[in-house]
């Protein structure tokens, strides 16, 4: 398995949490910044990590600001991107299972290590259940694929 990791500095501290409960765990992972609490931008690091996903080139992204909403904004718009902002363990599993969400978001500000170590867990170990809820993932990317008129 491999993850594509990102931050911007209000997730800084939560992402190298991250960051170390993967190499902890010998998961591999490509980090894509940020590299240290200097503000930065977050849409082209959420860009970056869910283009690699979407490329196929990394299973999950995990992506953290100090909200997990602009990032999570911002990874959604990446075509194949399904991003999940998550505040708590029902939501992390029941986002793999119904929503087969490939990236997880979260708020760096909002949830703290020991529940945030507890998410990518659930996440990263939960697995979709198909059936009718493909049909609804079916009908998402048919959105995504629509001409705006
Ligand atoms: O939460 C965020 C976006 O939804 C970002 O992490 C920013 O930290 C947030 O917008 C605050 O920005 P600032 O430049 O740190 O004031």
């Amino acid at each position: 398995m491999k993850i594509a990791l990102g931050c911007d500095h209000g997730g800084f501290e939560l992402k190298e949490a991250v960051r170390k409960y993967l190499e902890d765990r010998e998961i591999s992972y490509e980090d894509f910044g940020a590299y240290s609490t200097d503000s930065v931008d977050y849409a082209p690091i959420a860009a970056k990590a869910a283009g690699c996903v979407a490329k196929g080139e990394a299973d999950f992204g995990i992506l953290i600001c100090s909200t997990g909403i602009g990032i999570s904004i911002a990874a959604n718009k990446v075509k194949g991107i399904r991003a999940a902002l998550c505040t708590n363990e029902f939501c992390a599993e029941m986002t793999r299972r119904h929503n087969n969400a490939n990236v997880l978001c979260m708020g760096g500000k909002v949830v703290d290590r020991e529940t945030g170590l507890k998410l990518v867990k659930i996440f990263l170990e939960t697995e979709f259940e198909g059936g009718r809820h493909q049909r609804r993932i079916d009908q998402i990317a048919q959105i995504e694929n629509e001409t705006l008129q």
